[in-house]
């Protein structure tokens, strides 16, 4: 079979992520965003609703049919004690697409509210690290396109990620399957460069990342890891896939995600795009078992636990280390 090209989807992405970010950043230089906790207790902010708005918005009128599966929903926006929430989502809104009404912006943020599995479908997390959006550190935008359940595009900006090489700061990271990964400036998204992961052979040198917060992933397993691996410096802590962007472009050889509890069970919006950058800059990503990542199962990866994800060369002796210290 034809290899079939998704040049115009990648074009998509990486514009839909960019302006999303120019919402989030917006939102983030002004005090006193609002933010509102969800069921399970985890933060929402206006910038979550406004970056899932104007990419839905996109979506549906670049690719009409395909199906979202994106985190948020417009049920909190709808609560007639919120309605200064929504009014505020919709000020943002319209920096982008300044004919949108309310209800406009309600009905594009639900445009994200499919679980199921689809032949062909989108996955977006309008700001992944809400965390780190609300402490001023790292976020991400993250869309992916899934094709039978498999990653073929992805689209990763990091809106305060910086780099040692110059002063710029925010990238978005960008990949087809089969056709490499690739990091451009936000201010200048042609620009892509392909970027890939470090050559590192030896685990006592790797570095490794994990979530800034022990709930998500545990840090005092991640540590024996570490101590059995030989490796004597601290974890990077920062929030989001921007993680998954720090080893795709070489800076750190193992991204560790350790579940803290038996239950929770990962979304694909938290994975999908970074897994398929790491993947192209010639990395690999598993579970804590070393099983791929199953996207096919809908909004959740129902058959996995936890995520490593590293340089590629480390990746069996990590999976090994992960293997003798589960408890
Ligand atoms: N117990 C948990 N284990 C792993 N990930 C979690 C847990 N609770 C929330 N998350 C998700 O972790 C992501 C942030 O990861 P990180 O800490 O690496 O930045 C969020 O998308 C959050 O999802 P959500 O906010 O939808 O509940
Ligand atoms: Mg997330
Ligand atoms: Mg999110
Ligand atoms: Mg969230």
């Amino acid at each position: 079979m034809p290899h079939r090209s998704y040049s115009e989807e990648l074009r998509f992405a990486i514009d839909a992520v960019v302006e999303a970010s120019k919402i989030c950043r917006h939102i983030q230089s002004t005090e006193g965003f609002a933010e509102l906790s969800k069921n399970d207790k985890s933060p929402v902010t206006v910038a979550d609703f406004g970056s899932q708005a104007v990419v839905c918005k996109a979506i549906q009128e670049a690719f009409p049919g395909d199906p979202i599966i994106a985190e948020e929903d417009s049920a909190a926006l709808r609560l007639p004690d919120q309605i200064s929430v929504l009014e505020r989502v919709v000020k943002e809104v319209k920096t982008i697409i300044p004919a949108a009404s309310s209800d406009e912006v309600l009905s594009w943020i639900d445009q994200g509210v499919s679980r199921d599995a689809a032949p062909r479908t989108w996955t977006l997390d309008p700001i992944d690290g809400t965390k780190g959006f609300l402490r001023k550190e790292q976020y991400a935008v993250a869309l992916a396109l899934l094709v039978d359940g498999q990653v073929q595009v992805a689209a990763l900006a990091c809106p305060n990620l910086d780099t040692a090489e110059s002063d710029e700061v925010g990238f978005v990271f960008s990949a087809v399957r089969g056709e490499g990964a690739f990091v451009a400036p936000i201010s200048n998204p042609n620009d892509r460069q392909p970027i890939s992961t470090s050559d590192c052979t030896v685990a006592s040198q790797a570095r490794f990342c994990e979530s800034v917060e022990s709930g998500h992933s545990d840090h005092s397993w991640s540590s024996d890891i570490a101590n059995a691996l030989g490796i004597s410096r601290d974890s990077v802590r920062l929030d989001s896939q921007a993680k998954y962007a720090v080893v795709g472009r070489g800076e750190a050889e193992i991204y560790l995600r350790l579940p803290t509890k038996p239950g929770y069970i990962e979304k694909i919006w938290d994975h999908a795009a970074g897994c398929l950058v790491i993947e192209e800059a010639g990395g690999k990503v598993t579970d804590i078992h070393g099983y791929p990542l199953d996207f096919s199962k809908g909004a959740l990866l129902a058959e996995n636990q936890g995520v490593i994800a590293t340089n590629g060369t480390l990746h069996d002796e990590v999976v090994a280390a992960v293997k003798k210290f589960n408890n």
